[in-house]
């Protein structure tokens, strides 16, 4: 996985973890608990508390000495930061086994990603609502990103077409792609690219336990 570009430079290991931060913080605060050490956080999430405060000053919220951290104080920084109390609108290409999944994942509306339309070519899907998201020709993506100022895309369409589709995306005003195809797209520097592989995740713990055999 990679983001190629980070306007605040901000580690992607960072980024990474701070929604899960954000995660357990929730659960703290809904327990009432009002404040909450970096040693605390760190034993929770097996993280360096160290590693904690470090990742945490990038919300600009500090924990004070013997205290702690304000847990909602937190949260809404931690929100605020990630852009997670923000609607960011998204079109997705490619409404099959995976982008349906995802469309009808609504949790995404609560990380500040909201598919407002999704695009095909297969005539037995254009029509559809996956979720309240319409699923439409693809060649109204053309027409509709003329009218929306939609800026992210999820790309889910078979691997061989994902570099035509992600240069139309481009060509379209879309700056970030979410592309969980296997291509490694080929876009202007200025295009940031997150790819996210599930079988990445299933290599490493395939070997993990491989490991912990021998
Ligand atoms: N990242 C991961 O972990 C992961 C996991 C599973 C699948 N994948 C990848 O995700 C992609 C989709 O997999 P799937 O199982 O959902 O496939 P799928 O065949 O079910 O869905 C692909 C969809 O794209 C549409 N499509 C085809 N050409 C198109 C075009 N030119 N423009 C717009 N839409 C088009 C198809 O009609 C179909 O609805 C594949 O590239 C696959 O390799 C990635």
């Amino acid at each position: 996985m990679a983001v190629r570009k980070n306007k605040k430079q901000v580690p992607e290991p960072t980024l990474r973890r701070l929604p899960n931060y954000l995660f357990f913080l929730e659960k703290v605060r809904e327990k009432g608990v009002m404040n909450i050490s970096a040693p605390s956080i760190g034993k929770e999430l097996k993280c360096d508390p160290t590693q904690v405060v470090k990742d945490l000053a990038f919300t600009g919220v500090k924990g004070k000495p013997r205290v702690g951290y304000n847990t909602y104080e937190l949260c809404h920084a931690l929100e605020e930061f990630l852009g997670f109390n923000h609607v960011n609108e998204a079109f997705l290409v490619g409404a099959g086994n995976l982008g349906s999944a995802l469309m009808a994942y609504q949790e995404h509306q609560t990380l500040g990603l909201k598919v407002i339309a999704a695009f095909d070519v297969d005539e037995k899907k254009i029509g559809q609502h996956i979720g309240n998201t319409p699923v439409l020709e693809y060649n109204k993506l053309f027409h509709l990103s003329n009218r929306l100022d939609v800026e992210i895309a999820i790309l889910t369409t078979p691997n061989d077409v994902a570099q035509e589709v992600a240069e139309d995306l481009v060509n379209c005003g879309v700056k970030a792609i979410w592309n969980f195809t296997h291509e490694i797209l080929d876009l202007p520097d200025d295009v940031i690219i997150q790819n996210t592989s599930m079988s990445s995740f299933a290599a490493v713990l395939l070997q993990r336990l491989n490991d912990s055999k021998k």
